[in-house]
Parts: C-alpha cells; sequence; structure tokens
C-alpha cells in the first residue's frame, strides 16, 4: 500500500508499472467507491500500460481533509500526486464525479493531461435540489438508507440478484465510505459545471456510458461528447453506471481501442 501526504490530505494510491517506460493511465472512482472498482480493467491493461490508481478524498483509505471541498480540491490532490509520480501528459480515465474531476485537472494543468475518457460521467451531474434531498436523506439516515435506490442506478438487474456476491460486496463498499466523505463529495458534485470548459478541451477524448446507466444516462453522456471538441462516443450493453465492475471486458476494449488511434497530447 502507498499514501502521500498531499495538500494536508493522506493521499492511498497505487502504481503499477513504471511510469517512466510506458504510456500512464490514471484511474479516478466514482462516488460511494474506492479505487478497487478499477481491478478487472487493470488486470487487463496491466503490462501495456503504467497504471496510476487512488482514493480521492473523503472515499477508501484516504482522508476526508478539510471540509468543505470542491472538484477543484480534488482535482489540486490529483494534480499534487502526478507531480509527486513526476507524470506528465496521462491519460486521464474519470467515472462520474471521476469524469469530473478529470475535467477539472484539464483546466488547471494541461501539461498533465494527454487524453480524456470520461466514463458516465457529464459536464454536469444532476440538479441542486436532487443533491440537497439526497444529502438530506444521508444525514437524516445514514448511508444505509439509500442503498437500494443508488444499487437501482449502479448495476443492472442482472447483476442485481442476490446470489451474486459481487454485488453484496459493492453494498458495503458503498456503506463503507466514510458518511462526511460522502456527504462532501455529493456537496462537490452538486456545485460543479463543466458546461463552458468542455467546449475548450483541448486533447484526444472519448465519453463512454452504459446502456441502462441511471445516474448519468445515455443522453446525458451524449451531450458531453457534444460539447467537447471530436470527442468520440460509445455505449455499453448490458451495463449501468459502473461498468469497470459490470463490463470489464467491453469497457478495456474500447479504452484499448481508443488509445491505439490516438497520441497523448496531441490535438483532437
Ligand atoms: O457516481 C458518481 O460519482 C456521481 C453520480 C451519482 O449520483 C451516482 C449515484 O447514483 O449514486
Amino acid at each position: 500500500m502507498q499514501f502521500a501526504r498531499i495538500n494536508d490530505v493522506t493521499i492511498h494510491y497505487q502504481v503499477i508499472g513504471a511510469p517512466a517506460d510506458r504510456p500512464v493511465i490514471v484511474f479516478i472512482n466514482s462516488l460511494g467507491t474506492d479505487f478497487r472498482i478499477w481491478r478487472d480493467v487493470v488486470v487487463r491493461l496491466a503490462g501495456d500500460y503504467a497504471i496510476v490508481l487512488y482514493d480521492k478524498r473523503g472515499h477508501g483509505l484516504s482522508d476526508v481533509g478539510q471540509l468543505p471541498s470542491s472538484i477543484e480540491d480534488h482535482a489540486t490532490d490529483l494534480a499534487g500526486l502526478l507531480d509527486l509520480l513526476s507524470v506528465k501528459n496521462a491519460v486521464i480515465c474519470g467515472l462520474s464525479v471521476g469524469g469530473l474531476i478529470a475535467q477539472s485537472l484539464t483546466q488547471r494543468r494541461p501539461d498533465l493531461v494527454g487524453a480524456l475518457i470520461l466514463c458516465d460521467t457529464a459536464h454536469k451531474i444532476g440538479t441542486a435540489e436532487s443533491w440537497n434531498a439526497r444529502i438530506a436523506a444521508v444525514e437524516d439516515k445514514g448511508i444505509g438508507s439509500i442503498v437500494d435506490a443508488v444499487m437501482e442506478r449502479w448495476f443492472t438487474p442482472a447483476f442485481r440478484r442476490p446470489e451474486n456476491t459481487a454485488y453484496s460486496g459493492y453494498c458495503n463498499m458503498l456503506t463503507r465510505q466514510p458518511v462526511e466523505g460522502y456527504l462532501a463529495a455529493c456537496e462537490a458534485i452538486r456545485d460543479a459545471d463543466f458546461t463552458e470548459a468542455a467546449k475548450s478541451i483541448a486533447v484526444p477524448s472519448i465519453c463512454i456510458v452504459g446502456d441502462q446507466d441511471g445516474s448519468t444516462p445515455p443522453d446525458l453522456v451524449l451531450s458531453t461528447a457534444r460539447l467537447i471538441p471530436g470527442a468520440r462516443y460509445e455505449v455499453i450493453r448490458d451495463c449501468a453506471h459502473i461498468p469497470c465492475v459490470e463490463q470489464p471486458e467491453a469497457l478495456t476494449a474500447i479504452i484499448r481501442a481508443f488509445l491505439t488511434s490516438i497520441s497523448p497530447g496531441d490535438s483532437p
């Protein structure tokens, strides 16, 4: 396990392969998850790419940090981690709130970002009303009270079978996130809007979405792809919000095809 102190926050991260030797892919996890969600994608890509994984603040083994925190704070954490690792011009792959962090990093530190893989994410996610209602429910009754509703957005009915042990494991992952970290991330997502910034993204980009994503549905992700100059758009079938868990093989194939057709840092 590796830990770094960045912006006064202890960040849990992992590096697989040597970043100096091969193209680097950085994975950013979604709300209510930690970096273990990427495992089935990482095992397929390791060897060809160097991989950086980390738990964004407030999730997994990373600190919650000072509150409130913004998407820009998350991007500053990631910039600090990449500076520590001497990584530049990386492929940044962000899932959902991870995609918001990726967009913020692109704006703030373009030297770090060579290409963007925006997975089940958007230029803006949800409304102030929907986030405030979720925050109030969690403050009132805890994360456990929203698990069923969240899982219906994260996974298809085929994955949500009670006998699927992976399904119960991911319910555990959600409920074991620090409640204050989860709430801080909800507030940060609520307050983030990259509608204008998306139009000036100047690196090769792809937007990917599960056909049954209940959190960032395909039409929303398509509208984000249309904002980003030259962005590609791919839909994964039989998949909801977390394709790295539900359809890792399909997601890896899309990532590989995208990366073999671009040079990180080129124009779109
Ligand atoms: O997954 C995220 O990072 C934010 C989008 C969301 O609301 C996920 C969920 O449905 O819980």
